[in-house]
Parts: structure tokens; sequence; C-alpha cells
């Protein structure tokens, strides 16, 4: 068989850009007078899509004249499938070149915005190791898997509205927590953390009392982000119980501002690890094309590379975490956004948190300018960047999520 070969942009970029013409993501950034208009990223450069669309494509006038990705997602695989082709030919063919560059600017020159209205959020606790390190460390002295975790993907319901797109600052939470010696205390967190997770975006909408099977997944789910979902250990050990995640993570979660279609994530498909016991039929995919992901992300705090987890680690896939919340018939709306849970790996170079990677603050990390860290720092910036396999050797980019800590800012007691 010969080797598959890729098109190439006439925009200019070296051959290995994470942006070349296999990603084609979808982004939303302040045009003129602030004003939202659809990108999408090639290489250093942003196709002005809701300028260009009306001007050049002759077809589905609307689809990009909000400026944002609400119309796109609700439109579904087919036609995601004809504006990927559409963009594939006019950032390919020379003969395009001429009348497609007029359309191209700088990333460098843009803000970048949410890229749609986030509908409902749900954050899901898919990886095993992160479960089990977080288990042993906030439940000692039991099981670190709950009995139900191998059955199903464990999820919480999130705050939609606090969810913020890439570089927004986050102001450092306050709220309760539990001293030592058993004291209720009141203040500024002092256990801020993050969390490494990749989201899904859904696009297409399904009905109240229909639930969403594994096979089609990929006809509800637009695409894939970066997320960081910011997180409160000490406000979030004494809450949680027993209801779950609330206060200490529903301040903020940041993700890219880039939205990677599925399709260009076809050649970083691989089987996920093996489930045992085997999950109850509406879960099980056996016998059908699975969504492991092999998305390797890596973890920067203050320059400082501090993890490089990936997503081919999960238990649980995205079709599956689909599958099981909509199980009970709740309807998907157009840009409900579900995390996938902190990735962590087998290795301690692999935990996609600062409480798994500190063991709890136990080992700090050495970082940037001789400093060390246990839990975030009032000035600190995090970056989480990815990269997955492409066709022909070529590398898909999903950008960057990154955000940093600004002092808390009402007194609260
Ligand atoms: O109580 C626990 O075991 C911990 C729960 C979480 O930290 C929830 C969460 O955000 C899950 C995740 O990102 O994997
Ligand atoms: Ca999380
Ligand atoms: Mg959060």
């Amino acid at each position: 068989m010969t080797a598959h070969r890729v098109a190439r942009s006439w925009v200019p970029m070296p051959e290995d850009h994470p942006f070349g013409l296999q990603t084609l993501p979808f982004g939303s950034f302040a045009g003129p007078g602030g004003r939202p208009r659809v990108g999408v990223a090639i290489g250093d450069q942003v196709l002005d899509v809701s300028a260009a669309w009306p001007a050049l494509a002759g077809c589905d006038e609307g689809l990009f004249a909000t400026g944002r990705l609400e119309r796109l997602l609700a439109a579904g695989p087919a036609c995601w499938a004809r504006t990927r082709q559409l963009l594939t030919r006019w950032l390919s063919e020379a003969g395009e070149r001429e009348r497609v560059a007029a359309y191209l600017s700088p990333a460098s020159a843009h803000t970048m915005l949410l890229p749609f209205e986030v509908a409902d959020y749900v954050d899901f606790y898919a990886s095993e190791h992160h479960a089990a390190n977080l288990g042993s460390m906030f439940r000692p002295g039991s099981e670190p898997l709950t009995p139900n975790w191998k059955h199903m993907p464990i999820g919480y319901h999130g705050r939609a509205g606090t969810i913020v797109v890439s570089g927004t600052p986050i102001v450092r939470p306050a709220g309760q927590r539990r001293a030592a010696d058993g004291a209720v205390q009141v203040g500024p967190s002092t256990r801020l953390d993050i969390e490494a997770e990749l989201g899904f975006v859904v696009g297409v909408p399904s009905g109240m009392g229909a639930p969403v099977p594994l096979d089609r997944f990929d006809q509800h789910v637009f695409g894939v982000c970066l997320v960081n979902d910011w997180s409160a250990r000490d406000i979030q050990s004494w809450e949680y119980v027993p209801l779950g995640p609330f206060l200490g993570k529903s301040f903020a979660t940041s993700i890219s501002p880039w939205i990677v279609p599925l399709a260009a994530l076809e050649h970083a498909r691989v089987t996920p690890p093996p489930r045992t016991p085997r999950p109850p039929a509406y879960l099980n995919d056996a016998h059908q094309a699975r969504w492991g992901l092999d998305v390797r992300l890596e973890v920067r705090l203050n320059g400082t590379k501090i993890s490089e987890p990936c997503f081919a680690d999960m238990y649980w896939t995205a079709a599956q975490q689909l599958a099981h919340m909509t199980v009970n018939g709740a309807g998907l709306r157009t840009g409900d956004l579900f995390a996938s849970g902190t990735i962590s790996g087998p290795t301690p170079r692999s935990r996609g948190s600062l409480i798994e990677l500190t063991w709890n603050g136990a080992h700090p990390l050495q970082v940037a300018g001789g400093e060390e860290r246990t839990f975030l720092e009032d000035g600190d910036e995090v970056i989480i960047t990815a990269t997955a396999p492409g066709p022909a050797a070529t590398t898909v980019g999903l950008g960057e999520v990154t955000g940093r800590v600004v002092p808390a800012e009402a007194a609260v007691r």
C-alpha cells in the first residue's frame, strides 16, 4: 500500500504545524468593534469565516452570521462534513489562493472569545488512576474506587455560566474549609488546584425520553476542546458529602478557544483499556468502533512542564459518557459541554492535577525560578496543550488553555 498523502495548504507554515489542513478548528474572535466572528485556524493565521462564507460559499448564508458557533453546531454531521470539505479546498487549491487570502489575518492580532454559549455542563470522573488516587486521599481507609465506579461513568452537573475562555484571569475562590484541628474556617482557598481534561461539545440536540446510544455519538458531538477544571481542594473536601462537588469547582472552568472537529481525530482513535466487569449493554462498546483517543497533553506551571497525561489511558470513553448521560431520557441541547474528568495515567509523571502530582501537598514540585509548589499561588500561570496523531504522520493540535491566578477580591468571613 502506498503511503496516504495529505493535501498541503498554500498558507505558509512548517510541515509539522499542528494547525495544518488536517486540523481546521473553529473558534470565535473579536472582529472590528469587538463583534464576534467565526474563525478557522490555519497555521498561524485565522480565516474570517463569517466574512468569507457569504462571499465565497454561495450556500447557507447565515451559518456563520452570528460570529459564534451555535448554528454550525446545530446543523449536524452532513453540514459539518461539507463545511470541512469546502474549507479544505479553499485552503489547499492554488486557484483559490487569491480570493481566500483576503480573509486571512495573523492569529496573534486577535482576541479569542468563548466560541458558543455553554448550555449544560457535566464533568465526569473517567480516569481509573485519578479516581483511585483521589479516593485514597479523600477517603483514607476505604476502597479507593467506590463500588459503582466500574459499572458506570460517574459524573456531576457543573456550572455552565462560569465556563470561561482561555486567558481569562482566575480569581482565587473563597469559601468554607475544615482545618486539621476540626475548626471550620472561612476565607480564600489555600489549596487551589487544576484538572487537565478534554471537553466534548454537543451540536445536535436529542429529544426528551430518547437515550443516545453509543453508535450515535458522532451524530451529536461536534468536537473537542481542552478544559482546566480549577478546583479548590480545601472547599471541595469539606463540602462534597453527600451530594458531590459544588462550590469548590463552580467558580471558574477554562476552555481552549479552538474546537477541533471529531473528524480531525479519526487517526487518533484507539481501543480503550479492557473493562472488567463487562458494562451493561448500553455501555458495552466491545463490538463497535470505539472512542479511545490518543490525545497527549502537556501541563506547564509558570513555564515548567509538570505533567504529560494521555487520554488513551481513560477507562470510560466520551461515547460511553454520552450514552450514560442520556440513559435516563435527559435531552441534549446545542452547546452542552461534557468534560472527561481529570486525565491521569499510571505513572507519577502523567497525573493531571497538583493534588496527585504532589500527593496531597507532601511532595512539592520544583518550578521555574528555583521555586517549589504544592498548590497554586497568586500570579501562577497554568498552560495545558495537547496534540494527537493526524493522517500521514501529521500532528493535530488542540491549541492551549491558559489561566493565571489573581488574588481573592472580597474579604469573606
Ligand atoms: O470525591 C472525589 O473522589 C473527587 C471528585 C472530583 O474531584 C470530581 C472531579 O472533578 C472529577 C474529575 O475531574 O475527574
Ligand atoms: Ca474535573
Ligand atoms: Mg470547574
